[in-house]
């Protein structure tokens, strides 16, 4: 099988700060890749590189045999538009929060081309249930949604298109416990059923154990460790990681 995605000696830099560096892995089909580390440790640096936000000092990034840094701005925002998807933390980044909320799943229709006002209305109804929000709320805008729900809706947005490559960062991050627990639960059914390759970036090891085949560890911009999940988790080996599962950096 060959990777959806693979990253070589990936190196970003604030002047002389590390954002991260010498950064490799391959992503397969299917897969879900989390990334874990403290705050500051590279994670947001690393996927806003791969996701085309920042542009990358130094490596290289292939995404289904195309190499993402040589392409032009227009091939990149098409492939965001049509095989990428990307959950932010907040779902305000992700949202339009001036727009109903079966526009903001609707509109993702558009862009990648649907035409028939009926069929797209129909699949952002089936969206919305399929994120546990209900039919009558298609008209809300997201403002008068709680976060659980915010989030939930930019989801949808997200894989209404069907990506093949999902990038989410902290997409628990400040919601109660209790709703993160039903947002994984969620998101992992999703991942299942979509066959979908992700890649996960968490200061939450409760996350990365649910959703995560792969767990890659970071600190100062580095890669210290990686492997399976759980392997990593229960039977870690670098000392940073060490410290991580014993919870003394967990906050
Ligand atoms: N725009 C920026 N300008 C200068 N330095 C930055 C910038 N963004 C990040 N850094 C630095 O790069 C390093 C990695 O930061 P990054 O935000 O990628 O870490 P993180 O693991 O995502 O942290 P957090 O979980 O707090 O978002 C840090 O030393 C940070 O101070």
């Amino acid at each position: 099988m060959t990777p959806l995605l693979s990253v070589r000696d990936l190196e970003r830099r604030y002047g002389a700060r590390i954002g991260c560096t010498g950064v490799s892995f391959d992503l397969y089909p299917g897969e879900v890749l989390g990334i874990v580390g403290e705050s500051g440790s590279g994670k947001s640096t690393l996927l806003s590189c791969l996701a085309g936000q920042q542009r990358p000092d130094a490596g290289h990034v292939t995404y289904d045999g195309r190499d993402v840094l040589s392409m032009s701005e227009a091939e990149r925002r098409r492939l965001a538009r049509t095989e990428w998807a990307h959950v932010h933390q907040h779902a305000r980044d992700g949202l339009r929060m001036g727009v109903s909320a079966g526009a903001n799943v609707g509109e993702r229709l558009m862009a990648t081309g649907h035409r028939h006002y009926g069929d797209i209305r129909a699949a952002a109804l089936d969206w919305l249930g399929r994120v546990e929000i209900a039919a009558d709320r298609i008209d809300d805008r997201p403002q008068a949604f709680s976060g659980g729900m915010q989030q939930r809706l930019q989801i949808a947005r997200n894989l209404v298109t069907g990506p093949r490559l999902v990038f989410m960062d902290e997409p628990t991050g400040g919601l109660d416990v209790s709703v993160q627990a039903r947002l994984l639960d969620l998101l992992r059914g999703l991942v299942r059923d979509m066959g979908l390759s992700v890649i996960i970036v968490t200061h939450d090891l409760a996350v990365v154990r649910l959703l995560a085949d792969r767990l890659m560890v970071m600190t100062g911009g580095r890669v210290v460790e990686q492997g399976l999940t759980d392997q990593v988790l229960d039977d870690p080996q670098h000392a940073y990681t060490q410290l991580l599962v014993s919870s003394v950096l967990q906050v």
